[in-house]
C-alpha cells in the first residue's frame, strides 16, 4: 500500500532519514517509535508530501507519490500539533471542511459524536484545552473513511477514557482492513494495538517486524521491555534510557 524506498532526508548536516527502505500493507497498525529527534515525523511528514526526500521513492498503491498528489485525499492525518484557525468555533470548522470534500459522501462521525463534540459546536478554538483539541483532531482525521490513518502522537494529552475510545476506534478500523501507522512515546499505549513494530533511531531503520515475532522472541509481553532488550544485546545506553522512560 505504501512502500519507502531508500529514502533520505538531509536538513543541512543533519541526516534525518538515512536510506529507509520499508513497506506498509493493509490491515496493519504500524508502531513508529524511537527516540526524539530519531527521524518519525521527518518519515511521516515524507509520506505525506510535506517534506521532500533527498533520495529515494515513495509509492502509495503502487505510484510514485510525487506524480500524483491526489493520493493524499487516501489518508487521514491526525499531527502532533493540530492548527486551526483561533477565531472558528468547532461547528465552522467541521461544516468547512467537510464543504471543501463535499464529494465524500460516506463520513465516520462516529468520534465526533463519542467525544461529544457536537456539544461543544459553539467554543471557538482559541478557548480549546489540549486534549478537547485532540478530540478535534482525531475526529477529523477519520471523518472521511480513509484507507490510510497516519496518527503523530494520538494520544498525547487525551484523558484515559478519550485515549481508550481512541484505541478502540484503530481496531475496528484496523479490522475493516484499513492501514494505520502511529507514533507514540507511551509504548503500553501501541500494545494492544500493534501488528507491526518500526524503530527508528538516527534516522535508520533499527528494527521492523511483527509485534507477534518481537514477542516470541525476546519473551517479553511489553513492547518497552522487548525492544531493551534487543538494544541491550547490541547499542549504546541512552537509547535504553529512552525505553526505560518510554515504558
Ligand atoms: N525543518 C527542519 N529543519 C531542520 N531540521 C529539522 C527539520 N525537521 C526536523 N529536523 C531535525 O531532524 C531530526 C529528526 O526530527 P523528527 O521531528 O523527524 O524526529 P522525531 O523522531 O519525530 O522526534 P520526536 O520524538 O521529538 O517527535 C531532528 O534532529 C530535527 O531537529
Amino acid at each position: 500500500m505504501i512502500s519507502v524506498q531508500h529514502v533520505g532526508k538531509r536538513f543541512r548536516k543533519l541526516q534525518a532519514l538515512n536510506d529507509i527502505d520499508v513497506s506498509f500493507e493493509a490491515g496493519q497498525v504500524v508502531s513508529l517509535i524511537g527516540p526524539n529527534g530519531s527521524g518519525k515525523t521527518t518519515l511521516i511528514k515524507s509520506i505525506l508530501g510535506l517534506v521532500r526526500p533527498d533520495t529515494g521513492t515513495i509509492l502509495f498503491n503502487g505510484r510514485p507519490i510525487a506524480t500524483d498528489v491526489n493520493y493524499r485525499r487516501h489518508i487521514g492525518y491526525m499531527p502532533q500539533i493540530g492548527r486551526y484557525p483561533d477565531n472558528m468555533t468547532i461547528g465552522q470548522l467541521f461544516r468547512m471542511i467537510r464543504d471543501l470534500r463535499r464529494e465524500e459522501t460516506e463520513l465516520d462521525e462516529e468520534l465526533y459524536f463519542r467525544y461529544k463534540l457536537d456539544t461543544l459546536s459553539d467554543k471557538s478554538m482559541r478557548s480549546l484545552s489540549g486534549g478537547t483539541r485532540q478530540k478535534v483532531s482525531a475526529a477529523l482525521a477519520f471523518l472521511f473513511n480513509p484507507p490510510v490513518l497516519i496518527l503523530d502522537e494520538p494520544t498525547a494529552g487525551l484523558d484515559p477514557v478519550a485515549s481508550g475510545v481512541l484505541q478502540e476506534k484503530i481496531i475496528r478500523e484496523k479490522n475493516k482492513g484499513k492501514l494505520i501507522v502511529i507514533t507514540s512515546h507511551v509504548l503500553t499505549d501501541l500494545e494492544e494495538v500493534t501488528t507491526h513494530v518500526l524503530y527508528l533511531q538516527d534516522g535508520r531503520v533499527q528494527l521492523h517486524e511483527t509485534w507477534e515475532a518481537l514477542r516470541k522472541r525476546t519473551g517479553e509481553h511489553k513492547l518497552g521491555r522487548a525492544i531493551a532488550r534487543l538494544m541491550e544485546e547490541g547499542t549504546a545506553k541512552h537509547e535504553f534510557l529512552y525505553l526505560k522512560i518510554a515504558n
